[in-house]
Formats: structure tokens, sequence, C-alpha cells
């Protein structure tokens, strides 16, 4: 129990504490831990001694802490905890707690490589009938191997950024030629984001077993999509400008270790995969709502998804390739079966044949100018408790002429 004043039910209790970094309103940047409605100011904590951590906490991005590796990600939260729930240290840290309010949060982490999964059965079905009909909607390989793409880090922005429509060239398949202007079918894709923080060797793959040991921790993840960007440019090499204007992660790295009582069995799979794509088969518990102009039009469960994070890790090294701290790599959209269970949009209104109306009883196909759509979620604790993930939001700016 922490001494704090804080509901028992409180999804960022002393069981949660994810991290962050926040402007506390003079323009610096400062790692900080979420209790409650509150911030506990880290780099000061460490300042007069409380926690001790290699200086890491003095940065203004968690890269350095995250290298630290396990060892450290436990010990700093240890301790934490120790000090949110020993009253002995009450007077020592109040003065460290800021509201939330007064703090503006920034990018918690320097991202470096941004890999983008597709592991949703039932979104790649339905994606493949959108995109290519009268095809197989699955092609052969979905279930041999976590199909992804390596995406772009510097457009990664935190919750709370305006995004500016995208434009770029589109052809609608009855068009003779394509044009250039602004997207007409912006999308998002909701989905969840495993930081790296440990590097590994660059010429040694690493394990699925190795997942717990290099993972940090959780985000979520508003992969901006432009379906008729998409549509036109994705054949033969994948996503590119379609999907690299703008993706949006929440402000608050929810540790892994946080997440032990969210653990699930994840879906067996058939065909068996190859021995070195073996898991345990771990999933987790995370319930997501998509809210669309204040409108709840989803709920997407990441439990169901077919290849695990533990899975997604040991293919993108299977290689060779090496992970650094910050590296990020997002789940593919979760969208369970029901229609309203889907992560995007171009599966809730069927590519905007049948459009959604909101509580106000607007209609909408894709995301309009002056939108804002916010994704949250859940999952459940230790002891009954509800861990939070906060949210990742972001309003719609008219594309630049
Ligand atoms: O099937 C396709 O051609 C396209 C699929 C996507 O757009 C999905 C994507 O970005 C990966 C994901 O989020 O699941
Ligand atoms: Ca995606
Ligand atoms: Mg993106």
């Amino acid at each position: 129990m922490t001494w704090l004043d804080l509901a028992a039910d409180d999804p960022f209790g002393v069981h949660n504490l994810p991290y962050g970094a926040f402007d506390p309103g003079d323009g610096s940047r400062r790692l900080g831990a979420r209790i409650g409605g509150q911030v506990l100011d880290l780099a000061a904590l460490e300042r007069v001694g409380l926690v001790e951590a290699h200086s890491t906490l003095q940065a203004t991005t968690l890269n350095p802490f995250l290298a630290l590796g396990r060892p450290y990600w436990t010990a700093v939260r240890d301790r934490l905890t120790e000090l949110l729930t020993d009253p002995a240290f009450r007077d020592r840290i109040q003065p460290l707690l800021l509201p939330l309010a007064e703090v503006t949060p920034q990018l918690p982490f320097e991202v470096g490589d941004y890999v983008d999964f597709y592991s949703s059965l039932t979104h790649a079905t339905n994606l493949g009938r959108l995109f290519r009909p009268g095809a197989e909607p699955l092609l052969p390989n979905w279930r041999h191997l976590p199909i992804g793409y390596h995406g772009r880090a510097g457009t990664v922005v935190v919750s709370g950024t305006d995004i500016v429509r995208p434009s770029g060239q589109r052809k609608p398949p009855d068009a003779d030629a394509p044009t250039f202007g602004p997207s007409r079918c912006l999308d998002i894709e909701a989905e969840v984001g495993f930081v790296v923080g440990a590097a590994s060797s660059l010429g040694r793959p690493l394990t699925t077993k190795d997942f717990h040991e290099y993972v940090f921790g959780v985000v979520l993840v508003n992969d901006w999509s432009a379906r008729d960007l998409q549509a036109w440019e994705y054949q033969p090499l994948g996503p590119f400008l379609g999907k690299s204007f703008a993706t949006s992660v929440s402000a608050w790295v929810v540790p892994l270790d946080a997440l032990a009582s969210a653990r699930v069995p994840a879906p067996q799979q058939s065909p068996l995969v190859l021995p070195y794509l073996a898991d345990e088969r771990i999933g987790y518990d995370i319930r997501i709502e998509v809210v669309w102009d204040g409108t709840v039009v989803s709920r997407p469960p990441f439990s169901g998804l077919y290849w695990t994070p533990a899975q997604q890790l040991a293919h993108l090294t299977a290689n060779g390739a090496s992970v650094r701290p910050g590296d990020l790599y997002a789940s593919g959209t979760v969208s369970g079966r029901e229609r309203d269970q889907v992560g995007s949009f171009i599966e809730l209104t069927w590519g905007g044949a049948e459009p959604v109306t909101l509580a106000d009883g607007r209609t909408r196909t894709f995301v309009e100018d002056g939108d804002t759509v916010t994704l949250t979620a859940t999952a459940p604790g230790p002891d009954g408790t509800v861990v939070g993930f906060g949210e990742v939001v972001g309003r719609i700016l008219p594309a630049v002429s």
C-alpha cells in the first residue's frame, strides 16, 4: 500500500509506475515516473541520493537508463516501490511530486529503429480482402513468420502532437493516371509497442526466451495510415509514405514487470512454426479502446494476436540484426473477430462503404480534419488492480498546400 492518497482502483498505483519524460514548464526535459495523477521527478530523486542508477536519471530521455539492463530496471523499480510505500520516506518524497496537469509529457525515449508487425490474423485477413479483392486474403508466408516492415523512427511522436494530413500520390483503380494531393482515406491503427532496453550484438540472433531480458516496457501506438497512398505505392516493397508521416505513442512506458498479472495464453499456432520461432505462447491481456471524437467505436483485444512479442523479437534478429536501447517494435494492428473490436477504420467502415455514426449523430468513414482520435488501454494488475497505459491522442490538422 502506498502512503499517497490514491484510490485502490487507480490504474497508476504503485503496482504500475510507468516511466516518461516531461517538461516541468520551463522548457527543460526531465525523467519521471507516474504515480496516480502526479509525476515523481526522477532526476531530483537521484540527485538527493534516494535512488542510484549511474546518473542515467539525469538524462533527457530514457535511453541511458534502458541501456543499463534488466538488473537495474528491477532494482530501480523495487526502490521506487519502497519509497512510495514506506511512510518513513513521505516527507522527502512529497516535494519531488508534481501534478501531472502542470507538466507537458515529452517523447519518453529517442526511438532507435522502428519496426511494425502485422500479427493479427483477423486484421491481416480483413486487409487482404480490402486491398486484394478476389485473391486469397492471407499470403502463403503469413502463418510461417511474423510479417513486418521497417518504419520511420524520426516521425514517431508523443501523444498530444497534432498530425498534419499527409499529401501524396494515389490512383483509384478506375482512374487512368495518378494524382497528387491530400489523403482522402486517412486512417488509424491501434497497436501495442514494445520498447527495447538492452542492446544485442550484431551477428547474434536473440531467441524467444530473451524477450524478458531485452524488452523494457510497453506503449500504445497509433500507426496513422493514408490508405489511398498506401494502396497505390505498396507493391512490391511494402508500406512507405502512406505510413511514414507520423506514428503516435503514449507518453508513459509501462514496465514489463507491471504486466506479470496480465499474462495469458496466446493462441496456438497451426502449422507448427520453425524451431527458432517456438515460444511459450505468452500473450498479454491488454484491452484497448478506440475513441473517435468522443465516441468509443471499438475495443480491440491484444490477447488474441497470433504472433507474440517474443516471437517478433526472435524474428527481427534471426538474420543477425542487432537491437539497441530505444528500438521500438509495434505489434501490428490489433483487431478482434467482431466488428466492434477492429483496430482500424478501414475495417470498421469496410473500406468506407459502411459509415459509422458518432454519439452526436455525425457520420464518418475515414478521419476528417479537426477529428481527434484517442487510444486508451488497461490490463489486469496484481491483486485485482488495473494497470493503465494512459492514452495516445492525436488531432488532425489540414494538409499543407
Ligand atoms: O495487407 C496489406 O497490404 C496492408 C496491411 C497494413 O496496412 C497493416 C500494417 O501496417 C501492419 C499492421 O499494423 O498490422
Ligand atoms: Ca501498422
Ligand atoms: Mg506509421
